[in-house]
């Protein structure tokens, strides 16, 4: 299996399809690159460019795309984020994100919620 080619967000915020630049876009911590679909986008153009160069995973689910509009983006795929950007893990599944206190001690949240009651 070959490797994905992998990206930063940073470098993905420059394709806005602005001065001639790509429109890329991040879905899921996998990075599309979708200038050649603009024009076709049922929605309008827009909505995709104004979306260009950003993580659009909420925006596009929000949008309330069928599972054409899914098979379609997958064929725009060319790469994935550098592992430590990505928001998902190896299920898919969204990261925990856990408080980390300056001492270097973490909270989960129930934790949080019990010291909260005990003062
Ligand atoms: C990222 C921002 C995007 C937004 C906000 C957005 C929004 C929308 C909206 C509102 C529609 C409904 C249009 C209508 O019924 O008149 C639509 C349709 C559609 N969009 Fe997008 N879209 C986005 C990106 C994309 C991308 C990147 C693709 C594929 C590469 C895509 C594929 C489609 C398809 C195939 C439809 C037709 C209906 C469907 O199959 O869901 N869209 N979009």
């Amino acid at each position: 299996m070959t490797e994905a080619v992998r990206y930063s967000r940073a470098e993905v915020a420059e394709k806005t399809g602005r001065n001639a630049a790509p429109v890329w876009i991040i879905y899921k911590d996998s990075v599309y690159d979708v200038t050649k679909y603009v024009a076709e986008h049922p929605g309008g153009p827009e909505l995709v460019t104004d979306e260009a160069g950003t993580d659009c995973t909420k925006v596009f689910h929000e949008a309330g795309h069928t599972a054409d509009a899914y098979t379609i983006l997958a064929k725009y795929k060319i790469g994935e984020l550098h592992e430590e950007e990505k928001h998902y893990d190896a299920n898919g599944k969204k990261k925990k994100i856990v408080a980390v206190k300056p001492d270097g001690q973490t909270r989960t949240c129930l934790n949080k919620v019990t010291c909260g009651l005990l003062g």
